[in-house]
């Protein structure tokens, strides 16, 4: 798999400097994504993993410190912040790295200087143990990943639940990759729900010639072809019971009959099952054995919706966009709208959902901005949905802007202007974003 670019997120609103610092990064061989406002900035970088921010420390919206400050009540993992100040602005560059910015330069600078300085912070990105994101960047996906890692070296047999087109059958992938970085050994993946009774039997074990009408020569079942690799049974709770008795059976005894046939072959595979369905209610209503729910159970991995790791939306979305690109030769990028909309989306369908969305995007827009609309004008049924997300944005927002102000008005025992001070907004804007925001202090600190 090649090595996605490394990563710059650049906030500047001086039209003519951006330009030339993206151009530059691009021909260095960066993706970088670029924000003319803090708001804009704010929103992407809560949901997508870069390797440097580089950032102004004068936006229109919101100045670089105050900025850098939200982030880091936000509570998110950022990466490291360069910060660009104006000759003369010592004290806020040495305030910021106090605040735990990464450097910053001043105005002029040679853009050498801010490249050795982005080279340096992205092959130290790169070096960070368990970084190689296969799955997405989200907490979830990353300790999934750490679990495969501990899982590759046994051969125990592992169950992986989730909603449809969450990545269940990545993940199953993945921890076959890990074992077999060579790409020598077979993956066989077959869905139990879309084949009938007598043909799994016939496709899982194989059979004799003449085994039955129309078996005309000999043929190796799934679990013969998966030999030495890894078989991975999709739907799982879609097996009927008579079959779950056999699956059983070949588990138990690492080895199968072919129909038709008496002698048992032995076969040495690692069994991954998934499913969508909650199988202890299968168990519960007998629609699915117990013993065999036990034996598959060995080590569980549950993948988690789209919707509850929204780290990995853009994430996926830019894979996506890259992969659609080295198909088509257009490489297409999101307008900072349609990014929006990408995150508050819920994504019912999940990854598979979002992958489809983009693709149908990529090859229907004659612009290579994709925009909300170009992204979602068939899914979402009418501009009154596409309001209510982005209004849900607007909310989840002003909701955080409160906790914040609320929360650093409380360690300063409502005291103005030292909140004001420690915040690095004026006394008039945090009695402005007060109103605003309809805060107001408890009655003991009146
Ligand atoms: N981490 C990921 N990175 C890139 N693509 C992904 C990732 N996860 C899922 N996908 C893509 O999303 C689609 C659905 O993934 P997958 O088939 O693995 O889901 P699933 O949970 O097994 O679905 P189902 O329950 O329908 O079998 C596929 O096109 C897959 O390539």
């Amino acid at each position: 798999m090649s090595t996605p670019p490394a990563r710059i997120c650049l906030i500047e609103d001086d039209e003519i400097m951006g330009e030339s610092l993206m151009e530059r990064f691009e021909m260095e061989g960066y993706a970088c994504d670029w924000f003319r406002t803090g708001q804009e900035a704010r929103l992407t970088l809560a949901n997508k993993h870069y390797q440097v921010a580089i950032s102004d420390i004068r936006l229109p919206d919101i100045s670089g410190q105050v900025l850098f400050e939200e982030l880091l009540a936000d509570g998110m993992a950022l990466p490291p912040f360069i910060f660009i100040t104006g000759f003369g602005a010592i004290d806020d560059a040495v305030r910021l790295l106090k605040l735990g910015a990464e450097d910053y330069l001043t105005k002029p600078f040679q853009v050498n200087t801010l490249l050795d300085k982005v080279r340096n912070l992205c092959q130290r990105d790169q070096t960070l143990p368990g970084e190689a994101f296969v799955l997405g960047i989200s907490s979830a996906m990353r300790e999934i990943e750490a679990m495969l890692a501990r899982v590759a070296a046994s051969s125990g047999t592992v169950l992986i639940t989730g909603e449809s087109g969450v990545g269940k059958e990545k993940v199953a992938r993945a921890l076959h990759d890990l074992r077999d970085p060579q790409g020598k050994r077979p993956f066989i993946a077959v869905n139990c729900g879309a084949l009938t009774e007598s043909l799994l039997e016939a496709e899982l074990f194989g059979h004799e010639k003449g085994a039955f009408t129309g078996a005309n020569r000999e043929k190796k079942g799934y679990f013969e072809q998966a030999h030495s690799g890894t078989l991975f049974l999709d739907e799982i709770g879609d097996m009927p019971l008579a079959m779950q008795v056999k699956l059983l059976r070949a588990i138990q005894e690492r080895a199968i009959v072919r129909v038709g046939g008496e002698k048992p072959i032995p076969v040495e595979i690692r069994l991954i099952c998934a499913t969508h369905q909650d199988l202890i209610k299968m168990v519960k209503l007998g629609e699915f054995r117990e013993d065999l729910y036990y034996r598959i159970h060995v080590i569980h991995i549950p993948v988690p919706p789209l919707r509850e790791r929204l780290e990995d939306i853009l994430w996926l979305a830019d894979r996506f966009l890259d992969e659609f690109a080295a198909e088509s030769g257009v490489q297409h990028s999101f307008h900072p709208a349609a990014t929006q909309a990408l995150v508050t989306f819920s994504w019912p369908g999940n990854v598979r959902e979002l992958r489809n969305c983009i693709e149908r995007a990529c090859i229907l827009s004659a612009n290579p901005v994709l925009t909300t609309k170009d992204l979602f004008d068939q899914t979402l049924s009418s501009n009154e949905q596409e309001e209510a997300t982005v209004g849900s944005l607007t909310h989840h927002l002003r909701t955080t802007e409160r906790h914040y102000i609320e929360q650093a008005l409380t360690a300063h025992q409502w005291r103005i202007k030292e909140t004001a001070t420690a915040i690095g907004i004026t006394r008039k804007n945090l009695w402005e974003k007060m109103r605003k925001l309809d805060i107001s202090a408890p009655e003991e600190n009146m």
